[in-house]
């Protein structure tokens, strides 16, 4: 099975050449400025498309309004943008059906009700399950039961998200749930919050080949 992997967070320009020399599928962007990962006001959209030929640009966002969510994908020409907050299934739809790529968060645990995402069908691409967590949207480093995903059987793909490190890899492994599309990595692959760790990552990526 090919699983697919994202890098997310990413900010210093010379760390996005080092990781996009490893060719991951995605690459994340954090617009949303409470983010310790937030790109910041002057972020450079011209490197950006120079240094990204092969991989996917994505842009974060939590509850953003939807025109300038639609003014950073033009910008920054993303592929797809990422909705980490309680973006509704409509306004998915609305920029899946303009052209743009749509992963929908959504927070896990226990109490997570997975008929809440039928709406969602055919409106995203993918699904991202995250950890439910207390304070912030995104990026706690904490994993969640993936047992909890037995309940998923809808079509949609999804990656899986929330504090994956290299030792949680097997584990990915032996989950086996048909529509897991790929991971999502980002703060336990960091030296510092939005620059990651560069060995490490190739050490991820030579671990996801023997899938
Ligand atoms: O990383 C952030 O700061 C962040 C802020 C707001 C929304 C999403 C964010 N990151 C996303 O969080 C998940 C899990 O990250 P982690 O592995 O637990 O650090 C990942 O999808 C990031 O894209």
């Amino acid at each position: 099975m090919k699983l697919l992997w994202k890098v997310c967070g990413m900010r210093d320009e010379q760390n996005i050449k080092d990781v996009a020399a490893l060719q991951p599928d995605f690459m994340g962007f954090i617009f949303f400025k409470k983010s310790k990962r937030f790109v910041g006001d002057d972020f450079d959209a011209q490197s950006l498309h120079s240094i990204l030929s092969k991989t996917k640009k994505v842009g974060v966002f939590v509850n953003e309004d939807p025109e300038v969510v639609r003014s950073i994908v033009s910008k920054y020409k993303l592929d797809f943008v990422q909705l980490h907050g309680h973006e509704s299934a409509e306004e998915c739809n609305s920029l899946k059906e303009s052209g743009i790529g749509v992963f929908k968060a959504f927070a896990v645990d226990e109490d997570f009700d997975f008929s809440i995402l039928n709406e969602y069908q055919g409106k995203v691409d993918y699904f991202l399950f995250d950890t439910k967590a207390k304070g912030g949207f995104g990026g706690h480093g904490i994993t969640f039961d993936w047992s909890l995903l037995e309940q998923y059987s809808l079509k949609t793909p999804f990656l899986l998200a929330g504090g994956i490190d290299l030792r949680n890899i097997p584990e990915v492994k032996e989950l086996n749930h048909k529509m897991l599309a790929g991971i999502d990595v980002n703060s336990k692959f960091e030296i510092e919050p939005a620059f990651k760790n560069i060995e490490m990552l190739r050490d991820l990526k030579g671990q996801l080949k023997l899938f």
